[in-house]
């Protein structure tokens, strides 16, 4: 057998990677969410393209990208069919396109147990917050501090953000409905005079994640601020062992998604999940008067 020198293409395919889509369902008050995470790849001839730098085949990423955004407005249902009519629209559509691969993340979302029911726009990604302690000892003096990461929340409404300074820099359109959604970051620093043999830590980690949480829901929120504040004012006037608490939060900004140019509306239902940038909102909330801490609880990684 003889060595061919010709160079050729081999397997090939192309698209768009990582599309984050959120579909809102609000037919009623009661809102539903998915969230995806959606990569489209073709395959078949794109040979010219790959040869000849004739695009004449290549369907655009930046096209594939807007049919999944389209394709939510009309609902998702399961991650497996809405591949499936990707995979449809785009070996259908295309003569050229044999093939493909599609996949989807699906981060499932429950609703947040507020007063003891499942609270109509507000929830919570399941499973998967991770719970933090500090022990801090100081000659006789030994502070305990609980917390919790990556406890990811979000609301389709009851949010808003308006009346912020506007300069020559300033784009952000005010909104008066938006998604609000974060990770929460906390620590609470229990009271240095704390029965610490006696305190049942565990109950007390669920109590003020319940407190948290339903922190969360229950108010308008004006800004993630605001929000963060009425977490905290709720684990602090609930449990008079805990001194104060830090929060450390990402605003996870939504945008709504224009699908105008595909001839659809959007009233508040496709949005674009972006990962970053993304707002970093901190703040301690405190009782007054509190004694300073007498060590750094916090560590050297950053507030939280
Ligand atoms: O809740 C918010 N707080 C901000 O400080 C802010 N800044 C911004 O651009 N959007 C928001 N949202």
């Amino acid at each position: 057998m003889t060595m061919s020198n010709n160079i050729v293409l081999g397997e090939n395919q192309y698209g768009k990677a990582e599309v984050r889509v959120v579909k809102v369902t609000r037919d009623t008050d009661r809102h539903h969410i998915e969230d995806l995470n959606v990569t489209s790849q073709l395959r078949g001839d794109f040979q010219a393209a790959h040869l000849e730098g004739d695009n004449g085949h290549v369907v655009a990423t930046d096209t594939q990208k807007n049919t999944v955004y389209a394709f939510a407005r009309e609902g998702i249902g399961s991650p497996e069919s809405f591949l499936l009519r990707l995979a449809d629209h785009f070996t259908g559509g295309f003569d050229w396109v044999t093939g493909g691969r599609w996949e989807a993340e699906a981060y499932s979302w429950d609703r947040i147990q507020a007063h003891g029911e499942g609270h109509d726009h507000s929830f919570v990604r399941n499973g998967q917050e991770v719970r933090t302690a500090v022990v801090v000892r100081d000659g006789a003096t030994t502070h305990v501090i609980s917390g919790l990461k990556d406890l990811t929340v979000l609301k389709t409404t009851q949010s808003g953000f308006v009346g912020y300074p506007r300069d020559k820099y300033t784009t952000l359109p005010e909104t008066t409905d938006r998604i609000l959604a974060t990770d929460v970051s906390a620590r609470w620093r229990y009271n240095t005079n704390l029965d610490v043999a006696g305190t049942d830590f565990n109950k007390s980690y669920d109590d003020i994640k319940a407190l948290l949480l339903e922190g969360f829901t229950e108010n308008y929120s004006h800004a993630l601020q605001q929000t963060l504040f009425d977490m905290g004012k709720k684990v602090l006037e609930a449990h008079s062992e805990v001194a104060e608490i830090k929060f450390s939060m990402p605003n996870k900004h939504h945008f709504l998604v224009d699908l105008s140019p595909f001839g659809l509306d959007n009233p508040n239902e496709v949005f674009f999940a972006a990962d970053r940038p993304y707002g970093l909102i901190e703040a301690t909330v405190q009782r007054e008067n509190i004694d300073a801490a007498p060590v750094a609880w916090s560590g050297i990684a950053g507030f939280c």
